[in-house]
């Protein structure tokens, strides 16, 4: 069951937002970010607590209006975007869950609304129920279920269909490590298959094993650029995140204060 289609062809990015920004009441979450994502890519975000990364995210997802500049899926407005192009993204954010669903129900559920027949969509929700480590949990409603655990549904109900393109909002958050691996092997997995990743975290070196390029966002902007194979992330993080919050340069700045 895939989707991809021809426009995924490496010169179309799925997702592109230009001088993109968004304010709740008097808090500018996001001030103005350019950016874009392609076919294969796997663009990390990373920042403090606060910085404006699930807001972009959920602009770029089409969850969110834009307050001013542009969010496009494939050249079209990720606001009101089409069914058609919301369907070849996958979205992890938080309370993805139905909770009086049972875990399988929720993955049968996905499997149905991105076109299974009813035989694929239990076979899908198998498999995915087996990889995930969560076969123990299959009749439990998800309300039930553990921060981890919840977590783990979530990504399996974004892993059943192969999107095109795949933003998860802090992935590995409450997961343990084999949770971590799945998800690492499947990112990876799916940018060599051609899907573009976008992935917020605040594990650096986690980041750094699936990220084609790491973005540093501070107070709602795209405030530089870490090297995903560089050695010493963090010193290099806190080192942009000061230089932008301090206008002191890089250099100058030094660790955690
Ligand atoms: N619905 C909302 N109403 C009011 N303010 C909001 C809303 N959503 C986000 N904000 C504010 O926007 C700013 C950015 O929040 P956001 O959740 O995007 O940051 P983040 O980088 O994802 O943070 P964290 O790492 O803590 O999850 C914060 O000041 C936050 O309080």
């Amino acid at each position: 069951m895939t989707s991809s289609t021809p426009d995924t062809a490496r010169d179309v990015p799925a997702v592109r937002a230009t001088a993109l920004a968004r304010s709740f009441d008097d808090v500018a979450a996001v001030r103005g970010i350019d950016l874009e994502v392609r076919a294969g890519e796997v663009l990390a975000l990373v920042g403090l607590n606060g910085a404006g990364k699930s807001t972009l995210l959920r602009l770029l997802v089409g969850l969110l209006r834009p307050g001013r500049g542009s969010a496009e899926l494939w050249g079209s407005s990720a606001w009101g975007a089409p069914a058609a192009v919301r369907s070849r993204v996958a979205f992890v954010g938080s309370g993805d869950a139905y909770g009086e669903l049972t875990v399988r129900e929720n993955l049968h559920t996905a499997a149905r609304l991105h076109g299974c027949t009813p035989r694929g969509a239990a076979h899908r929700a198998d498999e995915l129920l087996a990889s995930l480590a969560l076969d123990r949990w299959a009749a439990r409603p998800a309300r039930t279920l553990s921060d981890g655990n919840r977590r783990r549904l979530a990504l399996a109900a974004a892993f059943v269909h192969d999107a095109d393109l795949l933003v998860l909002d802090e992935p590995t958050n409450a997961l343990d490590p084999a949770g971590v691996i799945e998800v690492r092997e499947r990112v990876l997995a799916r940018a060599a298959q051609g899907a573009a990743v976008l992935v917020s975290s605040h594990h650096l070196d986690e980041m750094a094993r699936v990220a084609t390029s790491i973005a540093v966002v501070h107070d709602g902007l795209l405030v530089g650029e870490l090297p995903p194979d560089g050695v010493d992330l963090e010193r290099q993080f806190f080192r942009t995140v000061h230089a932008a919050a301090g206008n002191v340069t890089p250099a100058e700045s030094e660790g955690p204060r």
